[in-house]
């Protein structure tokens, strides 16, 4: 990479951007409302049943100004969600302090394994196994998504749910290449601890973005 554009990857002025779209957020607490999102490339959490491994390589995704990228979202939503690949790889700050001058609410989706940057009006907790979490990031979640794969998941979201505040919602969603088994054990799991809910992927019921 240029050495000039790297640099202003470095400092978030500009952003390797995967795909931008206008659709409705399909998952946990904000499910069923429209919203901007914009899906940062760049993760190396490495989650086996990631939806967008596509979104892994940076390299593969054009560095894009984040102005630009402010400029083009305004125009179609008041809320955008900030996604990936792993948002937090980069440094939000730029991104959320120009959507924030904007007027825009800035909601987040992450796995919140790198160190938190940003002006975050909604940040969602989604917990890996192999790389945990800052203390920071599960301190200011305002929701917790834990994605249930296998029944041990059941065991890692209540050690997860340790860590967040006593105001953050929690979720449990089912990892989608498993849901007709999963499912089963998560309403089970919901009804026997209604501290949880249920969160699912609805945009994939709906066959939207
Ligand atoms: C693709 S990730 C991108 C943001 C961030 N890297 C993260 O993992 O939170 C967006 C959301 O989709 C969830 N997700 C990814 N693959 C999934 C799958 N196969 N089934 C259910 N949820 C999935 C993630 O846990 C996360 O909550
Ligand atoms: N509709 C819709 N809702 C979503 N909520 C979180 C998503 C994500 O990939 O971060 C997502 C997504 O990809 N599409
Ligand atoms: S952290 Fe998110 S983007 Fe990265 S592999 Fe896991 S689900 Fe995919
Ligand atoms: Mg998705």
């Amino acid at each position: 990479m240029d050495e000039a554009i790297k640099i202003k990857v470095d400092k978030g002025e500009m952003l390797p951007l995967m795909e931008e779209f206008y659709t409705i957020q399909g998952e946990g607490y904000y499910k069923g409302t429209a919203a901007y999102f914009i899906r940062i490339g760049g993760c190396d959490v490495g989650c086996h049943w990631c939806d967008v491994k596509e979104s892994w390589n940076a390299d593969l995704h054009p560095p894009t100004e984040t102005s630009k990228i402010v400029e083009n979202a305004k125009k179609y939503s008041d809320t955008i969600v900030v996604t990936g690949g792993e948002p937090l790889t980069w440094d939000m700050t730029v991104l959320t302090t120009r959507l924030k001058e904007e007027g825009l609410k800035t909601h987040i989706e992450t796995s919140g394994a790198y160190k938190l940057t940003g002006q975050w009006d909604w940040i969602c907790l989604s917990p890996k196994k192999m790389k945990l979490p800052t203390d920071e990031v599960c301190e200011k979640a305002d929701e917790l998504k834990v994605i249930v794969y296998n029944k041990d998941d059941l065991r890692f979201a209540e050690e997860q749910a340790a860590k967040v505040s006593k105001d953050c919602i929690l979720y449990l969603q089912p990892e989608w290449s498993k849901r007709d088994k999963v499912v089963p054990l998560i309403v089970d799991y919901v009804m026997q601890n209604p501290k949880w809910k249920v969160s699912l992927q609805t945009h994939k019921y709906l066959n939207i973005p």
